[in-house]
């Protein structure tokens, strides 16, 4: 039986998916999975069509295997575990796009240089994503492959939402706001056209609140401002990024603490967000279930931030008809959300407790102004949705 997979590599995970196809070449999800806890302690789990787990591994944290030992270990699982299914491709999320690539191609030596030399501007991602498609490649050279860009849906903002207030010679020379989580944001669009026409067609604030975190603004289902920038360090706070900070610090940093450009690098990437400020975890879950005072510190930071960048967006589509709450935080953490919600109150944004605290899909009172909604997002979809119309297109 014919079949698409989808990878999704993230900062802290790694999704995949097994898609069969229906009469008319649309995706069934066949089994899925994920590798989650990357870089804490990671677990392995996969579950088949009729939601019966096949895999369920775990490592202990002091001898956890890195992002690329638990790729290869998936490939080995994968291979095992194919059946009869024959896979006549695979789409990958690839983060960072650039400028030159707005919509998904198909992967080939010319375009991976391309993607390997945007690697810089997304450290925690891009090497993870490429290194996913050289090891396909070597295993089945002629498998079609498929990028996806995380950057693609931000591509048509409005200009002024692609500036820094820099030299116009940098702007042109690439150094502009990108946006990411794209894939995220193109399926809860899709989504909620289906599910809500009418909040769909309006002005929407998708919060994508993962180990990785931002907002986009949409109106009428099209982004027009996202608080993720050049790279996906800015905006939120996240896991272990520490999101927009005073370019200043970074100055400091270098100049007075004498942290070379790796160290800072490491700093703002990997020891910063929840886990700098709570000096315990970059899981949610976990600050959650502490009683450290630091760990509620880390969380307060959170919602604030949140909170801030959200009132920000309210005026970058000039009013607000909904909310959207989605990712590992987004789907699963009510206290977050309420907060948010809360902090919003001013703008008309109201929670019924009850229904956050169940994660129902509408977690606004009946009747109000504004909608919030919980949408479970799914990457891996959108990438199989991608590849399977660039695959029939080239056929
Ligand atoms: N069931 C859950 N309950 C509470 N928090 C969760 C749950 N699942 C995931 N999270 C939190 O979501 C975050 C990871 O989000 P996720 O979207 O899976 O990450 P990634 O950005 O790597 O794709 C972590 O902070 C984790 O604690
Ligand atoms: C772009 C980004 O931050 O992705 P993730 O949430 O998967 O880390
Ligand atoms: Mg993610």
């Amino acid at each position: 039986m014919k079949a698409v997979v989808s990878l999704n590599s993230g900062s802290s995970s790694i999704k995949f998916a097994l898609y069969t196809l229906d009469a008319r070449g649309g995706p069934v999800l066949a089994a899925g999975g994920k590798i989650e806890g990357i870089g804490t302690a990671p677990r392995l789990t996969a579950r088949d069509a009729a939601g019966v787990v096949v895999a369920d591994r775990t490592w202990p944290a002091d001898a956890a295997p890195d992002h690329g030992a638990l790729l290869e270990t998936l490939f080995a699982w994968g291979v095992d575990h194919l059946g009869d299914h024959e896979v006549i491709a695979v789409g990958h999320r690839v983060v960072h796009g650039g400028t030159a690539f707005a919509a998904p191609r198909r992967v080939d030596p010319a375009l991976l240089d391309a993607l390997d030399a945007l690697s810089p501007l997304a450290p925690l991602h891009q090497p993870h994503n490429l290194s996913a498609i050289r090891t396909i490649a070597a295993l089945r050279p002629d498998l079609p492959q498929i990028a996806c860009f995380d950057t693609a849906f931000h591509h048509d903002r409005p200009e002024v939402a692609t500036r820094f207030a820099l030299p116009r010679a940098l702007h042109d020379e690439g150094i502009r706001r990108y946006g990411f989580h794209g894939l995220s944001y193109e399926y809860v669009a899709a989504r909620l056209a289906q599910v809500d026409p009418a909040m769909a067609a309006g002005r929407v604030i998708a919060a994508h609140l993962g180990n990785g975190a931002s907002l986009c603004a949409m109106r009428a289902g099209r982004s027009v401002d996202t608080t993720m920038g050049f790279t996906a360090l800015d905006g939120l706070m996240m896991g272990t990024r520490s999101g927009s900070l005073d370019p200043g610090v970074v100055l400091h940093l270098q100049t007075r603490c004498g942290l070379s450009p790796a160290e800072v690098e490491d700093l703002l990437y990997k020891r910063s967000g929840l886990l700098g400020v709570s000096g315990l975890s970059s899981d949610m879950r976990a600050l959650s279930q502490s009683s450290a005072p630091e760990a509620r510190e880390a969380i307060d930071l959170f919602a604030w931030r949140a909170t801030r960048e959200m009132a920000g967006l309210i005026a970058s589509i000039g009013g607000l008809d909904g909310i959207v709450f989605t990712a590992g935080i987004g789907e699963n953490n009510a206290d977050i959300r309420a907060r948010i919600c809360q902090g919003l109150a001013w703008a008309g944004v109201a929670v019924d407790e009850t229904a956050n605290a169940r994660h129902r899909p509408i977690i606004s009172p009946p009747g109000a102004g504004i909608t919030v909604r919980v949408v479970p997002t799914d990457e891996e979809r959108m990438i199989a949705l991608h590849t399977l119309r660039l695959i029939e297109e080239n056929a």
